[in-house]
Protein backbone atom coordinates (compact mmCIF):
# COMPACT_ATOMS: atom_id res chain seq x y z
CA UNK A 1 0.00 0.00 0.00
CA UNK A 2 1.09 3.58 -0.99
CA UNK A 3 1.03 5.40 2.32
CA UNK A 4 0.93 9.23 2.37
CA UNK A 5 0.86 11.47 5.79
CA UNK A 6 -0.68 15.03 4.76
CA UNK A 7 0.40 17.23 7.95
CA UNK A 8 1.93 20.76 9.04
CA UNK A 9 5.78 20.61 10.01
CA UNK A 10 5.63 18.51 13.13
CA UNK A 11 5.41 15.19 14.98
CA UNK A 12 2.32 15.99 16.87
CA UNK A 13 -0.51 13.50 16.41
CA UNK A 14 1.54 11.50 13.15
CA UNK A 15 4.61 10.35 15.04
CA UNK A 16 2.98 7.45 16.24
CA UNK A 17 2.12 6.36 12.95
CA UNK A 18 5.34 6.90 11.41
CA UNK A 19 7.30 4.97 14.01
CA UNK A 20 4.57 2.38 13.47
CA UNK A 21 4.93 2.30 9.69
CA UNK A 22 9.02 2.32 10.39
CA UNK A 23 8.92 -0.47 12.95
CA UNK A 24 6.95 -2.46 10.29
CA UNK A 25 9.24 -1.89 7.78
CA UNK A 26 6.17 0.25 5.54
CA UNK A 27 7.25 3.02 3.30
CA UNK A 28 5.56 6.43 3.02
CA UNK A 29 5.64 9.99 1.41
CA UNK A 30 5.26 13.21 3.66
CA UNK A 31 2.76 15.95 2.11
CA UNK A 32 4.42 18.78 4.30
CA UNK A 33 1.26 21.72 4.60
CA UNK A 34 2.74 24.83 4.98
CA UNK A 35 0.34 27.69 7.05
CA UNK A 36 0.33 30.03 4.04
CA UNK A 37 -0.55 26.49 2.45
CA UNK A 38 -3.57 26.57 4.80
CA UNK A 39 -4.53 29.83 5.13
CA UNK A 40 -5.29 29.20 1.52
CA UNK A 41 -7.90 27.34 2.80
CA UNK A 42 -8.60 24.58 0.08
CA UNK A 43 -7.13 21.79 2.17
CA UNK A 44 -8.68 22.69 5.12
CA UNK A 45 -12.67 22.62 3.13
CA UNK A 46 -11.57 19.19 1.25
CA UNK A 47 -11.05 18.15 4.98
CA UNK A 48 -13.54 16.27 6.25
CA UNK A 49 -13.10 17.92 10.06
CA UNK A 50 -11.15 21.11 8.31
CA UNK A 51 -8.64 19.82 10.23
CA UNK A 52 -5.09 17.52 9.06
CA UNK A 53 -3.72 15.39 9.88
CA UNK A 54 -5.20 13.43 6.56
CA UNK A 55 -3.61 10.45 5.49
CA UNK A 56 -3.99 8.20 1.94
CA UNK A 57 -3.80 4.94 1.31
CA UNK A 58 -3.57 4.12 -1.96
CA UNK A 59 -6.71 6.15 -3.76
CA UNK A 60 -8.42 5.74 -0.13
CA UNK A 61 -8.28 9.34 1.85
CA UNK A 62 -8.67 9.02 5.95
CA UNK A 63 -8.76 11.68 8.44
CA UNK A 64 -8.68 11.39 12.51
CA UNK A 65 -5.27 10.53 13.79
CA UNK A 66 -6.87 7.61 16.26
CA UNK A 67 -9.06 6.47 12.81
CA UNK A 68 -5.37 6.09 10.85
CA UNK A 69 -3.83 4.13 13.59
CA UNK A 70 -6.53 2.03 13.63
CA UNK A 71 -6.07 1.31 10.08
CA UNK A 72 -2.35 0.81 9.97
CA UNK A 73 -2.84 -1.55 13.05
CA UNK A 74 -5.63 -3.90 10.90
CA UNK A 75 -3.44 -3.87 7.52
CA UNK A 76 -0.42 -5.08 9.48
CA UNK A 77 -1.74 -6.93 12.49
CA UNK A 78 -1.51 -4.81 15.40
CA UNK A 79 -4.80 -5.04 17.09
CA UNK A 80 -4.60 -8.30 19.12
CA UNK A 81 -5.32 -11.81 18.98
CA UNK A 82 -9.30 -11.42 19.35
CA UNK A 83 -11.94 -9.42 20.56
CA UNK A 84 -11.37 -8.57 23.91
CA UNK A 85 -7.27 -7.64 23.53
CA UNK A 86 -8.86 -5.27 20.85
CA UNK A 87 -10.68 -3.69 23.34
CA UNK A 88 -8.22 -3.34 25.79
CA UNK A 89 -6.05 -1.89 23.18
CA UNK A 90 -8.78 0.49 22.56
CA UNK A 91 -9.18 1.37 26.29
CA UNK A 92 -5.62 2.03 26.48
CA UNK A 93 -5.71 4.08 23.17
CA UNK A 94 -8.53 6.36 24.45
CA UNK A 95 -6.39 6.90 27.68
CA UNK A 96 -3.35 8.11 25.25
CA UNK A 97 -5.64 10.28 23.80
CA UNK A 98 -7.03 11.54 26.63
CA UNK A 99 -3.59 12.79 28.04
CA UNK A 100 -2.63 13.75 24.47
CA UNK A 101 -5.48 16.27 24.55
CA UNK A 102 -4.53 17.83 27.98
CA UNK A 103 -0.80 17.66 27.10
CA UNK A 104 -2.10 19.70 24.06
CA UNK A 105 -4.28 22.17 25.61
CA UNK A 106 -1.37 22.69 27.99
CA UNK A 107 1.31 23.54 24.77
CA UNK A 108 -0.79 25.35 23.00
CA UNK A 109 -3.24 26.97 25.27
CA UNK A 110 -1.54 27.64 28.93
CA UNK A 111 2.32 26.44 28.36
CA UNK A 112 4.12 29.64 30.49
CA UNK A 113 1.43 29.81 32.95
CA UNK A 114 0.25 25.87 32.84
CA UNK A 115 3.50 23.73 32.60
CA UNK A 116 4.25 23.84 36.46
CA UNK A 117 0.81 22.51 37.57
CA UNK A 118 0.93 20.26 34.70
CA UNK A 119 3.42 18.52 35.13
CA UNK A 120 3.02 18.15 38.67
CA UNK A 121 -0.21 16.05 38.01
CA UNK A 122 2.15 13.98 35.59
CA UNK A 123 2.63 11.24 38.78
CA UNK A 124 -1.16 10.80 38.87
CA UNK A 125 -1.71 10.44 35.20
CA UNK A 126 1.64 8.36 34.13
CA UNK A 127 0.81 6.07 37.16
CA UNK A 128 -2.34 4.58 34.91
CA UNK A 129 -0.15 3.49 32.46
CA UNK A 130 2.61 1.80 34.88
CA UNK A 131 0.00 -0.11 36.48
CA UNK A 132 -1.43 -1.15 32.78
CA UNK A 133 2.06 -2.27 31.82
CA UNK A 134 1.90 -4.16 35.28
CA UNK A 135 -0.87 -6.06 35.03
CA UNK A 136 0.73 -7.66 31.40
CA UNK A 137 3.38 -10.02 31.99
CA UNK A 138 4.79 -7.92 34.40
CA UNK A 139 5.39 -5.17 32.29
CA UNK A 140 7.86 -7.03 31.00
CA UNK A 141 6.52 -7.07 27.37
CA UNK A 142 3.89 -4.73 25.67
CA UNK A 143 0.71 -3.05 27.06
CA UNK A 144 -1.77 -5.40 26.03
CA UNK A 145 -1.16 -9.10 25.28
CA UNK A 146 1.72 -10.98 23.69
CA UNK A 147 2.19 -9.02 20.49
CA UNK A 148 3.18 -5.46 19.48
CA UNK A 149 -0.46 -2.95 19.06
CA UNK A 150 -1.02 0.54 17.55
CA UNK A 151 -1.25 1.69 21.45
CA UNK A 152 1.98 0.73 22.07
CA UNK A 153 3.15 3.05 19.31
CA UNK A 154 1.21 5.92 20.35
CA UNK A 155 2.11 5.32 24.61
CA UNK A 156 5.58 5.20 23.66
CA UNK A 157 5.16 8.79 21.46
CA UNK A 158 3.37 10.28 24.10
CA UNK A 159 5.95 9.30 26.56
CA UNK A 160 8.73 10.76 24.16
CA UNK A 161 6.98 13.91 24.23
CA UNK A 162 6.69 14.01 28.34
CA UNK A 163 10.34 12.85 28.90
CA UNK A 164 11.24 15.98 27.03
CA UNK A 165 8.88 18.22 28.78
CA UNK A 166 9.74 16.58 31.59
CA UNK A 167 13.08 14.52 31.56
CA UNK A 168 13.07 12.71 35.16
CA UNK A 169 8.87 11.95 34.59
CA UNK A 170 9.09 8.32 34.49
CA UNK A 171 11.82 8.37 37.66
CA UNK A 172 8.80 6.83 40.01
CA UNK A 173 7.60 4.50 37.25
CA UNK A 174 10.73 1.56 36.21
CA UNK A 175 8.11 -0.27 34.11
CA UNK A 176 7.49 2.86 31.83
CA UNK A 177 11.31 3.49 31.73
CA UNK A 178 12.37 0.20 30.91
CA UNK A 179 8.99 0.10 28.44
CA UNK A 180 10.03 3.03 26.68
CA UNK A 181 13.84 1.88 26.33
CA UNK A 182 12.82 -1.25 24.74
CA UNK A 183 10.13 -0.18 22.43
CA UNK A 184 12.75 2.46 21.18
CA UNK A 185 15.37 0.17 20.38
CA UNK A 186 13.63 -2.22 18.29
CA UNK A 187 15.87 -2.08 15.50
CA UNK A 188 13.61 -0.57 13.00
CA UNK A 189 12.51 2.13 15.43
CA UNK A 190 15.81 2.63 16.69
CA UNK A 191 17.30 3.71 13.37
CA UNK A 192 13.86 5.97 11.99
CA UNK A 193 14.52 7.70 15.47
CA UNK A 194 18.14 8.39 15.42
CA UNK A 195 17.30 9.81 11.43
CA UNK A 196 17.27 13.56 10.42
CA UNK A 197 13.60 12.99 9.59
CA UNK A 198 12.55 12.27 13.21
CA UNK A 199 15.01 14.09 15.17
CA UNK A 200 14.46 17.66 12.71
CA UNK A 201 10.63 17.79 12.75
CA UNK A 202 9.57 19.96 15.65
CA UNK A 203 7.37 17.91 18.40
CA UNK A 204 4.38 20.72 18.19
CA UNK A 205 3.52 23.24 15.56
CA UNK A 206 4.21 26.20 18.06
CA UNK A 207 7.97 25.27 18.81
CA UNK A 208 7.07 25.14 22.27
CA UNK A 209 7.63 20.99 24.02
N1 LIG B 1 -9.15 14.74 16.40
C1 LIG B 1 -8.27 15.17 15.34
C2 LIG B 1 -7.62 16.50 15.75
C3 LIG B 1 -6.88 17.15 14.60
C4 LIG B 1 -6.28 18.50 14.96
O1 LIG B 1 -6.37 18.98 16.09
N2 LIG B 1 -5.67 19.11 13.95
C5 LIG B 1 -5.02 20.41 14.09
C6 LIG B 1 -3.51 20.28 13.93
S1 LIG B 1 -2.85 19.03 14.86
C7 LIG B 1 -2.81 19.67 16.49
S2 LIG B 1 -2.54 18.61 17.66
N3 LIG B 1 -3.02 20.98 16.76
C8 LIG B 1 -3.16 21.45 18.14
C9 LIG B 1 -4.63 21.41 18.42
C10 LIG B 1 -4.95 21.79 19.82
C11 LIG B 1 -4.82 23.12 20.25
C12 LIG B 1 -5.16 23.44 21.56
C13 LIG B 1 -5.68 22.44 22.41
C14 LIG B 1 -5.79 21.12 21.94
C15 LIG B 1 -5.44 20.81 20.66
C16 LIG B 1 -5.46 21.31 12.94
O2 LIG B 1 -5.75 20.84 11.84
N4 LIG B 1 -5.45 22.63 13.23
C17 LIG B 1 -5.70 23.59 12.15
C18 LIG B 1 -7.15 24.01 12.09
O3 LIG B 1 -7.93 23.49 12.93
O4 LIG B 1 -7.46 24.85 11.22
C19 LIG B 1 -7.22 14.08 15.07
O5 LIG B 1 -6.92 13.32 16.00
O6 LIG B 1 -6.72 13.99 13.93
Amino acid sequence: PEYTIIYFNARGRCEAMRMLMADQGAQWKEEVVTSDDWQKGDLKKAAVYGQLPGFKDGDFTLYQSNAMLRLLARNHDLYGKNPREASLIDMVNDGVEDLRLKYLKMIYQNYENGKDDYVKALPTNLGHFERLLASNNEGKGFVVGAHISFADYNLVDLLHNHLVLAPDCLSGFPLLCAYVKRISSRPKLEAYLSSDAHKKRPINGNGKQ
